[in-house]
């Protein structure tokens, strides 16, 4: 009903202020925008499942989550495929796993200090009843 409502549209709100702090981070640059197959032809033979910070912009604008571990489901698959794609020792991989790491700290930092349990457990509540 419309209470529900008012609950997707507070969590929308949150993830997409979360997802564009994310993207400003000059630290994160290579995670803003899909994965360029053209340049990198051998990425769709390592990652199954690409992801980056503007499609998550695009499913929280399509409603595609309801709770916070929904969008961290898709949000993790980010640094997840970066370090599996940067897996030699090398400074390059060595450079891209460092930022997969922070990126991955910062948004469950980021959600522990500034997302309400209780608000998240409303979320679940209404996740669980659809
Ligand atoms: C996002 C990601 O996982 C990624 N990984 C890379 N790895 C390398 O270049 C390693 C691979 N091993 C050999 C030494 N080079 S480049 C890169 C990337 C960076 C961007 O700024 C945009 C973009 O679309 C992709």
């Amino acid at each position: 009903e419309e209470q529900e409502e008012d609950v997707l549209r507070e969590l929308r709100l949150f993830l997409t202020n979360l997802t564009e702090r994310l993207m400003l981070d000059r630290r994160f640059k290579a995670f803003t925008k899909p994965v360029d197959i053209e340049e990198v032809p051998d990425y769709l033979m390592v990652v199954q499942n690409p992801m980056d910070l503007s499609t998550l912009l695009s499913n929280i604008d399509e409603h595609k989550y309801v709770t916070v571990n929904e969008f961290l489901s898709d949000a993790d698959l980010i640094w997840q495929n970066a370090l599996e794609y940067n897996p030699k020792r090398d400074q390059a991989d060595r450079h891209i796993r460092h930022h997969a790491c922070t990126l991955k700290d910062t948004m469950r930092t980021i959600i522990r200090k500034e997302l309400d349990k209780d608000f998240q457990r409303i979320c679940e509540e209404i996740r669980e009843s659809r």
